[in-house]
């Protein structure tokens, strides 16, 4: 090797899902040599992939992550665009709210097709190894070594100059960290769970809703979203306390509360199918999860759900987890590689913006598990929609700065909270105007009335009449 010549960095990627598929592709654009680990068997080869959920939403910093390593056309010929929000009321009346211009789309992806995308891309840079049915076990934070057990319990140990840990909610790498002193870790499983349905395409083997929507069923304790296939059906989520699923013990009982409370929605469930797939199915957990920092020295460091793991109340975990990929680089790029000064960056710059997405869906999750039904989504939809429009500059939705901008996610939050001050003073203002304002004008009006109906009572007068 010339003097000049560098080392080839050598770096494991723990996780081979949403994340860590990507940020192989970004390390491997690096020119480093990856090998990546999943624990489960190549899902290109398997029937069927148990999992979360079976489609998401793909917003703007999603899209931007997968465009910068080529993959952005590859995976939206796929997606379904979604232009609005259509909101379902009880009495089966649909709302549609725009997300903004005709730009300005979330898109509906299929979770396993769009790993396999990039599981494929991956394979496609020189020097990248995939290791499927390998599971990480342990790791050296002082050397760089990785353990990983195969499907046959065999280990097998390597070192690199990197462990990235993409391992999903439930990391092991993370896992590793937490012994460490001074690793800040925090998670909240909250009440709800949740669990997937299916509205088929109609008889016609058409849509059985309009296509391009987030269809939302805003319920206060209960929501229910769905999302479009390109088979035509739609992946359709519950989202109810965990006590609410196991109080519905009966098929009468789940009729009678999809009656109650999706009336719409349940002829296009079908109620065999919904008793079928409710009955069988159990509702699956969701967790937030938050932790500092995200490297230990210069050999390890988490993206995605393994480092910030949220609840999916605003669509973002996978967009947040893939835009760590566009951080990462961007820091290994100004740190020419340096990983001693790289890592406690990307801790810097990245852990602030999580632990707001983190905290937003939070947040939205108690909003709309209390506070938000049809009326009061639409109240604050078209309110936002309204002051968009008069404000274009000052008055950004949050929704829109989170979905349709690379705003940092904190720095989105301080700005709504700015707006919310604001639309509580001009509400308040209004409301004290509005009070004053009316009075004045109950006056004015009294006196106009009584000036209006003098000058009635007169005219009439002259031609002998009185009302
Ligand atoms: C119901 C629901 C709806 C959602 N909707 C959206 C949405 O609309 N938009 C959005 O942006 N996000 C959404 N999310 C969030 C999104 O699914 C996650 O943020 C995303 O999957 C995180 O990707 P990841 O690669 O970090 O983790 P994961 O997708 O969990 O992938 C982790 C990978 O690591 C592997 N692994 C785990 N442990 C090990 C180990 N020890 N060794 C090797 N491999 C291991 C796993 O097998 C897996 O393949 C939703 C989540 C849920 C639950
Ligand atoms: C999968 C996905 C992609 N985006 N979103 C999303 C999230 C939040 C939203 O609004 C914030 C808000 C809604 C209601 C009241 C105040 C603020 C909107 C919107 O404005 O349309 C869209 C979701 C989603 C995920 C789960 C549930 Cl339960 C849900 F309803 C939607």
């Amino acid at each position: 090797m010339s003097f000049h010549q560098e080392k080839k960095k050598h770096v494991a990627v723990c996780g081979g899902g949403l994340v860590g598929a990507l940020n192989a592709c970004y390390m491997a654009r690096r020119g480093y040599k990856v090998d990546l680990y999943e624990m489960r068997p190549d899902i290109r080869t398997m029937k069927v992939v148990r999992g979360k959920s079976i489609n998401l939403a793909l917003s703007c910093r999603g899209r931007e992550a997968l465009k910068r390593v080529g993959l952005e056309d590859a995976v939206t010929k796929y997606g379904i665009p979604m232009h609005a929000r259509m909101i379902h009321d009880l009495n089966g009346r649909r709302r549609p709210i725009l997300y903004g211009t005709k730009d300005q789309y979330i898109m509906s992806i299929d979770r396993r097709l769009l790993n396999e995308i990039m599981l494929s891309a991956v394979e496609k840079f020189p020097d990248v190894e995939i290791h499927f049915s390998h599971k990480l076990t342990t790791c050296n934070f002082e050397t760089g070594e990785a353990t990983f057990e195969n499907e046959q319990g065999h280990k097998v140990t390597k070192q690199f100059d990197l462990i990235i840990g993409c391992d999903g909610a439930y990391s092991a790498v993370r896992k590793q960290m937490m012994k460490l002193s001074r690793f800040d870790y925090q998670q909240t499983y909250i009440p709800h769970g949740y669990m997937e349905l299916n509205i088929p395409p109609n008889s016609q083997n058409e849509f059985a809703m309009e296509i391009n929507y987030l269809h939302i069923w805003p319920r206060n304790e209960y929501m229910m979203i769905a999302l479009p296939n390109l088979d035509k059906s739609f992946t359709t989520t519950l989202f109810m306390p965990f006590e609410m699923f196991e109080a519905i013990t009966t098929e009468e009982k789940l009729i009678q509360f999809f009656k109650e409370e999706f009336p719409d929605a349940l002829p296009l469930l079908g109620q065999e199918e919904l008793i079928k797939t409710f009955m069988s199915s159990k509702a699956l957990p969701l967790i937030t999860v938050k932790c500092h920092p995200y490297h230990v020295n210069n050999k390890a460091v988490l993206l995605g759900d393994a480092a910030h793991a949220m609840v999916p109340f605003y669509g973002q975990g996978m967009n947040c987890g893939m835009e760590d990929c566009i951080i990462l680089d961007e820091i290994l790029d100004a740190y020419e590689n340096d990983f001693s000064k790289a890592l406690p960056a990307y801790t810097k710059k990245r852990n602030p913006d999580a632990k707001a997405i983190c905290d937003l869906a939070m947040y939205n999750y108690i909003e709309m598990r209390s506070k938000v039904n049809t009326t009061s989504f639409l109240i604050r939809k078209k309110l936002d929609n309204l002051l968009f429009k008069i404000f274009p500059k000052t008055w950004v939705p949050l929704y829109t700065m989170v979905s349709f901008t690379r705003i940092g996610y904190q720095e989105a939050i301080q700005r709504r909270e700015w707006q919310d001050q604001v639309l509580t003073r001009c509400l308040t203002v209004l409301g004290i105007t509005g009070v004053v304002g009316l009075g004045v004008m109950t006056y004015q009006l009294s006196q106009n009335y009584v000036h209006w109906s003098e000058r009635v009572q007169n005219i009439l007068s002259q031609f002998g009449m009185v009302y």
